[in-house]
């Protein structure tokens, strides 16, 4: 094997999504079955044993890959010369915390973690925030990285694009493979917006196909965007081996691009598109090539989508102002 190892970073790396998503990156599903990697696992203290025994068992996988484990709790270490960084662990939700609470706790993980990005990646980083509220960490990142492109930054809804092809596929009877240019508006919370008005079932308009807007409205919009409430609830637990396979995908398509006949939904800064606010890191139908996310443009938004998508992105405008006012922007 002659290519260069990359340096993926995955934050988190003790928790369950970190324990889904190792060992895949390691096999090769992350950027290529030729592509050789090195991993950087960056947990808190109390996550470092843990995180050496994740090692241990990637080590007794021998995957030809893999070509280096190393393990830290220093940002500075974890994020130097990573050309990929997953930042998955984030400060959970707990009793009696406020959302500004959050937004607080989180920015002490992730201004750090990007500036850390910022003086210690490789140039062409690319990173993905999956830990929770994932849009506006990233942008608390992206702010702390005044040398790395903004565009670098993105905020996973790639989940939520997942389980929509998988709802749309359920009610039209048409396999996944199918299905083409659905889109995922706005913030990864239960305002986002799954828009089938642009998608495709076997070539035809999804609207049409369905010809439902009772079912879009009462069933279709709330099972997506309150999918993962109702993993906790079955599961016990949040959503870990998806979530890892949508981080698995957004990069791969990020690195790799998308199919001409189609599009994918990331979390991705604003250029103002679709009135949008510059800045946000919001949800938007993209395409991928050479390693760069486009926002489709010209689609025509109707009516019932602009409601959604503003309620969305005024959420997004109260998390920015919040963490600004915080002094974390
Ligand atoms: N964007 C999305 O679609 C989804 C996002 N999530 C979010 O992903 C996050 C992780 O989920 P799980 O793996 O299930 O949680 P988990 O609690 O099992 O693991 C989180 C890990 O992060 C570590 N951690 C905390 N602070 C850290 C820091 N400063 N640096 C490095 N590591 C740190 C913890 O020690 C723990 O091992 C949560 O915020 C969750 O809400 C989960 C599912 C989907
Ligand atoms: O709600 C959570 O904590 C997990 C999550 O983001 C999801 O499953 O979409």
């Amino acid at each position: 094997m002659t290519r260069t190892p990359v340096t993926v970073t995955v934050t988190g790396a003790a928790g369950q999504i970190g324990y889904a998503l190792l060992f895949r990156i390691a096999s090769g599903q992350l950027l290529g079955a030729d592509v050789p990697v090195k991993l950087r696992l960056l947990e808190i203290p109390q996550g470092l044993k843990a995180a050496e025994g994740t090692a241990m068992e990637l080590d007794d996988c021998a995957f030809p890959l893999l070509q280096g484990i190393d393990i830290s709790d220093d940002p500075n270490v974890g994020f130097d010369g990573a050309n990929v960084a997953l930042l998955v662990g984030a400060r959970p939700r707990t009793k009696g915390m406020e959302r500004g609470d959050l937004l607080e706790a989180n920015g002490g993980i992730f201004k750090p973690q990007g500036k850390a990005i910022n003086d210690h990646a490789a140039d062409d980083i690319k990173v993905l925030v999956v830990g929770n509220p994932a849009n506006t960490n990233a942008l608390i990142a992206q702010a702390a990285a005044p040398d790395v492109p903004a565009e670098r930054f993105t905020a996973m809804t790639r989940l939520d694009h997942n389980r929509a092809l998988s709802q749309l596929a359920k009610k039209t009877g048409a396999p996944v493979s199918e299905i083409k240019k659905l889109t995922i508006w706005g913030n990864h919370s239960a305002t986002q917006y799954p828009d089938v008005f642009h998608a495709e079932v076997a070539g035809k308009n999804a609207a049409e196909v369905v010809s439902d807007e009772q079912w879009l409205a009462d069933t279709f919009i709330p099972t997506v965007a309150k999918r993962g409430a109702a993993i906790i609830e079955a599961r016990g637990a949040s959503s870990a081996a998806s979530a890892a396979n949508a981080a698995i995908d957004h990069v791969h398509t990020w690195v790799n691009g998308t199919d001409a006949d189609d599009w994918t939904s990331a979390g991705v800064v604003s250029d103002g598109s679709y009135g949008v606010p510059e800045g946000l890191i919001s949800s938007f139908p993209v395409t991928a090539k050479n390693g760069k996310f486009e926002i489709v443009q010209g689609l025509d938004i109707n009516e019932f989508s602009r409601s959604r998508i503003d309620a969305s992105v005024k959420e997004l405008e109260d998390e920015r102002e919040a963490v600004r006012n915080l002094g974390l922007i």
